[in-house]
C-alpha cells in the first residue's frame, strides 16, 4: 500500500508524509490523508509544512489543555496540530531573534481562516500577560468579527467566505508579548 504505520502519537496512517514509501503517489497520499481524516486527525505534516483536512464539525481539539501540551514541546513529539505550528515558529523566531511568517494557502473553505484564528488564540493565551497586553490582545481577538462583517460573504462553497485577502503582522516586544496586530486587506 506505501503507508505503514507509524509508532508514535496517534498511530493511524502516517503523520507525516516524509514517511510515506510511495512519495511519488497520489493516491498513497490521499489515501493516507482519508485514513486519518475518518478517524477525526485532520492534521498531518510533510516535514515542517501542515496539511490540514476541514472537518466541518467542532472537534475536541482545541482546548487549553491541547494548548498547554503543545507549549515548548518538539515539534515531532506530539501528534501533528496546527498549535505544533505556531509554537514552532514563535520558538524560532525567538532563538533566531528574526521575523517569521506563515504562509495559510487552500481553496475557499479549505479552512484558511478558521486556521488563522486558532494560531492567534494560541499565541494569545501563550505568551506572557499583563493588563496592557491582554487589551492588545482582546482587540486583536476581536477584530476577526469586525473584518468578517466587512468583507465576508456566503458563497457556494462557503457560508463564511473571505473575499480579500489578508496579512496580518503580529509584532512581539523584546518580553515577546505580543505588542502590535497590523491587518491590510486587499
Ligand atoms: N478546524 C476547523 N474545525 C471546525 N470547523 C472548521 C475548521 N476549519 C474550518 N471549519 C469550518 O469551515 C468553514 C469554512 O472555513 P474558513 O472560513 O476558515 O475557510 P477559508 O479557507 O477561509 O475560506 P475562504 O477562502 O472562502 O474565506 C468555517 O466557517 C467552519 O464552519
Amino acid at each position: 500500500s506505501g503507508v505503514k504505520t507509524s509508532t508514535l502519537g496517534d498511530r493511524v496512517g502516517i503523520q507525516d508524509f516524509v514517511l510515506l514509501d510511495a512519495h511519488n503517489s497520489e493516491t498513497a497520499f490521499l489515501d493516507n490523508l482519508k485514513k486519518r481524516f475518518t478517524e477525526d486527525l485532520i492534521y498531518t505534516y510533510i516535514g515542517t509544512l501542515l496539511i490540514s483536512v476541514n472537518p466541518y464539525k467542532e472537534l475536541d481539539i482545541y482546548t487549553k489543555k491541547q494548548m498547554d501540551l503543545y507549549m515548548g514541546v518538539n515539534f515531532f513529539e506530539l501528534p501533528p496540530h496546527i498549535y505544533a505550528l505556531a509554537d514552532n515558529v514563535y520558538h524560532t523566531m525567538l532563538s533566531e531573534a528574526n521575523n517569521h511568517f506563515i504562509l495559510i494557502s487552500g481553496e475557499s473553505g479549505a479552512g484558511k481562516t478558521e486556521a488563522s484564528k486558532k494560531i492567534l488564540q494560541y499565541y494569545a493565551v501563550s505568551c506572557p500577560s499583563s493588563t496592557l497586553l491582554d487589551t492588545v490582545r482582546d482587540r486583536m481577538l476581536m477584530s476577526n468579527p469586525v473584518l468578517e462583517a466587512f468583507g465576508n460573504a456566503k458563497t457556494m462553497k462557503n457560508y463564511n467566505s473571505s473575499r480579500f485577502g489578508k496579512y496580518m503582522d503580529i509584532q512581539f516586544d523584546c518580553q515577546v508579548s505580543t505588542n502590535t496586530l497590523l491587518l491590510s486587506s486587499h
